[in-house]
């Protein structure tokens, strides 16, 4: 059954609507519609201050019991998989691949070393992204995201949800990659994202992400070839499915929570992408998967990056490498940065799994990545079921409880 009890925004003109003042065990003060065109909306403004000044989360940021957490949790044991190793030597690979094999088969995480981002580049990326959220309101507003899309700035996407808000700002781009065959790297769609968005002071932020994105691409793309070996299809299999793939990057910041128990900082959920690469910062763990019925962190280890199967690889490898549940949760004394490249194909590619010589049942029709992404952003709430659900939208007659047809959307 598709869920789609709590998503406010069904065709681009946005039911929007936060809380103003409200906090959780006043019931009597209203919802305030916001002003979606507005450049400082004050029901924005007051959310974030309410951030900073109550001693409870307004009712929309609470999340029902069964996503609460827990009050102790065990580490997850995942992987660390050497990619530098992977590249030069047979060994090395064949190490690589079969570490993945077995964790993707499982839970579909494992952590990275030897990907070759420069350690002061990471670091920029995250003091960027601290230095972006600390700016003023209005100033991140100008990248607002505009609804239906995924690009711009957003706060707790109360712009697009009635409940279960997630206790996170964001900001989210585009990056293309640049095909090998192009030639050398020339692109600076990322700068130019930063400076129209922003304004040209923001040159040297975008400068830092553009190049973000292109060490992220590089470590992505090594990462599929690992994968293509595990899978028995080669090195170069996916690595050119995606070599001229159009990736979204997030900067996500958890602020401080009077009350982490009772939210979460990024909801349960399956990522849409084929991989996802992230980037923890520092000491501040938060990032939770499910296995086997029990949440696990994975905490953030200096100079490793955490890598996941999300469900548009799940896909292509026709279900053979999960998607896994996870999510983020908040503190009371401590904020949290993470950066997260969603590594995706071009637009319009069509996903399908590679011809097979014993062949298996298709689990997932064919889709291209902007049909996903459409569904994500217009019609369903990313969560643990997305794939099922979009599976199901794609082929409406024959389902009879997606959104459509619940006259919902
Ligand atoms: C296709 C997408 C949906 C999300 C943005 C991009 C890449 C990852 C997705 C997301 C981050 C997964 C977590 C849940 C989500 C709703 C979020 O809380 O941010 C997802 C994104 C989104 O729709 O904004
Ligand atoms: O911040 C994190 O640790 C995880 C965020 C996440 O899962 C996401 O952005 O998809
Ligand atoms: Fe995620």
């Amino acid at each position: 059954m598709v869920d789609v009890s709590n998503f406010v925004e069904a065709n681009g003109n946005a039911a929007v609507s936060i809380p103003a003042m409200e906090v959780a065990g006043s019931p009597h003060v209203p919802f305030v519609p916001r002003d979606a065109n507005a450049t400082d909306s004050k029901n924005a403004k007051d959310v974030l201050d309410l951030w900073r000044q109550q001693k409870q989360i307004p009712a929309p940021f609470i999340w029902p019991h069964a996503d609460a957490r827990p009050s102790s949790i065990l580490e997850l044991d995942v992987p660390v998989v050497d990619i530098g190793a992977a590249l030069h030597s047979a060994a090395g690979m064949a190490r690589a691949a079969a570490q993945v094999a077995e964790a993707c088969a499982s839970h579909g995480f494992f952590q990275v070393t030897g990907h070759g981002v420069d350690p002061a580049l990471a670091q920029a990326a995250l003091d960027g992204a601290a230095d972006f959220f600390r700016l003023p309101l209005a100033t991140k507003q100008r990248a607002r995201r505009s609804p239906g899309t995924v690009k711009g700035y957003a706060s707790a996407h109360a712009d697009r949800f009635a409940a279960k808000l997630p206790w996170k700002e964001t900001l989210s781009f585009i990056h293309n990659h640049v095909h090998e065959d192009v030639g050398a790297r020339a692109s600076s769609h990322v700068v130019d994202y930063f400076t129209s968005a922003l304004g040209d002071d923001f040159m040297h932020l975008g400068e830092v992400y553009q190049e973000y994105c292109e060490a992220m691409e590089d470590a992505s793309l090594a990462i599929m070839e690992v994968l293509g070996v595990s899978l028995g299809l080669g090195r170069g299999y996916y690595r050119d499915f995606f070599a001229d793939g159009s990736s979204i990057m997030r900067c996500n910041y958890y602020p401080r929570c009077p009350e982490p128990d009772r939210t979460l900082g990024t909801g349960p959920h399956c990522d849409p992408s084929a991989l996802t690469i992230l980037l923890q910062d520092g000491e501040v763990d938060g990032l939770q998967v499910l296995v086997d019925g029990a949440w696990r962190s994975v905490r953030p280890k200096p100079g490793e990056l955490v890598v996941n199967i999300g469900d548009t690889f799940m896909a292509l490898s026709n279900g053979r490498y999960k998607s896994c549940l996870h999510r983020a949760v908040v503190h009371r004394e401590k904020e949290r940065r993470s950066l997260a490249y969603f590594l995706a194909p071009r637009e319009d590619r069509v996903v399908r799994p590679p011809p097979s010589p014993a062949p298996a049942p298709r689990l997932y029709p064919d889709f291209t990545w902007a049909e996903l992404m459409r569904f994500t952003q217009r019609h369903y709430r990313a969560d643990a079921r997305t794939l099922d659900a979009f599976a199901c939208w794609l082929d409406l007659p024959s389902c009879p409880t997606t959104p459509q047809a619940q006259g919902t959307v």
